[in-house]
């Protein structure tokens, strides 16, 4: 029966087509294509697959650089994956440990206010980068570092990322043959990898160091600096052990892609979330007026703290904060697909048979823009999310139990496992910037919607707004 089933509809040849165009191409180019073939042929849906789709493709690329697969976005469905996906979540970011990260936060949004400061019409997105890498990269390796070895950290991460999008994909087309082909490119992609060694391996070291004087060790000490958190990801990390290989401890270069993984996951994406936000505050001075309204009354207008505290973003206490939030993710989620998915097995959707093995993705920018579920798309209306008077947040589904009209964290096994730091993340800054400031379009620089792809979907024009401090 198996073979009566029809593909799902698309051109024909589309695996060696798709080829062919990551081998030419980068991943950048891809998505017009992608977008074209989703207009014409209709949703290829594949919702409540749940299992059949939790693995992740291989592709040569790890094994030619020798990087592991035992990160949380790589491995497989399987007790590595679920090991951990586990560590992270609620070692890391359960919220009783959340709260602990607080003063970071604090700190972070300071170095954020004082970046926004700089000039007439700051780099806004340059300021959101920097901060979200100084914030994860404390959370991290539990160390708060100086501007140079954020910037370092930052820099590397973002080369990595860049070449790989941009140069290794020529790899999933024939390995055994690109790789002679394209020699040159494994050579710069190791060396960028061997920075990232560089720079992680002597602060995991530290850290390993820190524990067991914690832990009351006869090591030699050297003074705790101010500098120095009580907490990490890095300190999650030493401690687990993989059963099904004999317990052994993870290896410092699992710990460094994990590390990598880590800061990759949550710098881009929210800062990319953060500047759509801004800019649509910038173009919507009315919606940015009625949000500093409720920021006003929630935290008092003589309020000595200039800090808009974490207990008072609650949703009960300021819905339409949140509204803003989700409007943002629906009409500028921050990745337009989610990250490839594979069939496990052969399986069938609305009739059509998804073979084992295929890589499977998900429209989500066209999901959350769709006119047939939203009305009036293309605008920017908080209101939506808002029940019928105006003063509490609807029931908002984020993990799709209920149906998915958008996914900007994905849904299922596989949805985002930082989801709701991520969520704590944007309604903290943003909440802080228009508390702090009013955000203007200046003359000559108006927001331009236009987007570019780059590891996320960026502005093309980047935000260049005028802040007027409010008081
Ligand atoms: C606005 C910010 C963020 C957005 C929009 C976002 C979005 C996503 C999306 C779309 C996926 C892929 C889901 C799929 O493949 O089906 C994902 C996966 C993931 N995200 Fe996030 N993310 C954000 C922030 C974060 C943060 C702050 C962290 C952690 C510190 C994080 C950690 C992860 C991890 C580990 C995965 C892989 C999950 C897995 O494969 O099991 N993300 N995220």
């Amino acid at each position: 029966p198996t073979q009566r089933r029809r593909l799902p509809p698309g051109p024909p040849a589309v695996p060696l087509f798709g080829n062919l165009l990551w081998l030419r191409n980068s991943a950048a180019d891809v998505e017009p294509l992608l977008l074209g073939l989703f207009k014409k042929y209709g949703p290829i849906a594949l919702i409540g697959a749940g299992v059949a789709l939790a693995d992740r493709p291989r592709t040569a690329t790890s094994s030619l650089l020798g990087v592991t697969d035992n990160i949380i976005t790589r491995a497989d469905y399987g007790p590595v994956w679920r090991l951990l996906r586990r560590n992270l979540v609620s070692e890391t970011l359960h919220p009783s440990r959340v709260r602990l990260f607080a003063p970071a936060r604090a700190w972070v949004r300071r170095v954020l206010m004082e970046k926004l400061r700089e000039g007439d019409e700051p780099d806004v997105m340059e300021a959101f980068q920097y901060s979200m890498f100084c914030l994860l990269v404390l959370m991290c390796f539990g160390e708060r570092l100086d501007e140079p070895a954020v910037r370092a950290i930052e820099d590397a991460e973002r080369a990595w990322l860049i070449y790989i999008s941009r140069n290794l994909t020529v790899f999933f087309f024939l390995p055994s043959v690109t790789k002679h082909l394209f020699r040159d490119r494994l050579r710069v992609a190791h060396g960028l990898r061997m920075r990232q060694r560089e720079l992680f391996v002597p602060l995991i070291h530290a850290r390993r160091e820190y524990k067991k004087r914690q832990q009351g060790q006869a090591v030699p000490t050297t003074k705790e600096s101010e500098t120095t958190f009580q907490y990490s990801y890095v300190d999650t990390l030493l401690d687990v052990t993989i059963p099904e290989e004999g317990n052994r401890p993870l290896t410092d270069d699992e710990i460094v892609a994990l590390c990598s993984e880590f800061l990759n996951a949550g710098t881009d994406t929210t800062s990319t979330g953060l500047q759509w936000i801004m800019a649509e505050l910038v173009k919507n001075q009315a919606v940015q007026k009625k949000l500093y309204d409720e920021i006003k009354s929630t935290c008092g207008d003589d309020d000595g703290d200039e800090d808009v505290s974490e207990d008072k973003i609650e949703a009960a206490r300021m819905p339409y904060l949140k509204a803003v939030i989700l409007e943002g993710l629906r009409k500028h989620p921050p990745g337009h697909f989610v990250l490839p998915h594979k069939a496990a097995q052969d399986m069938e959707v609305g009739g059509y048979l998804i073979p084992k093995g295929t890589t499977v993705n998900f429209m989500v920018a066209e999901m959350g823009r769709d006119e047939g579920t939203w009305e009036k798309a293309m605008e920017f209306v908080p209101e939506r999310f808002l029940e019928e008077d105006g003063n509490k947040l609807a029931a908002v589904d984020m993990y799709g139990t209920k149906g998915i009209k958008m996914m900007p964290f994905g849904v299922g096994r596989r949805i985002c496992a930082g989801i709701s730091i991520a969520m704590l993340h944007l309604e903290y800054f943003v909440a802080n910037m228009v508390k702090e400031f009013e955000w203007k379009e200046v003359a000559g620089k108006e927001v331009d919607f236009s987007e570019k792809r780059e590891f996320t979907t960026v502005m093309a024009n980047p935000l260049r707004p005028r802040l007027v401090p409010r008081n």
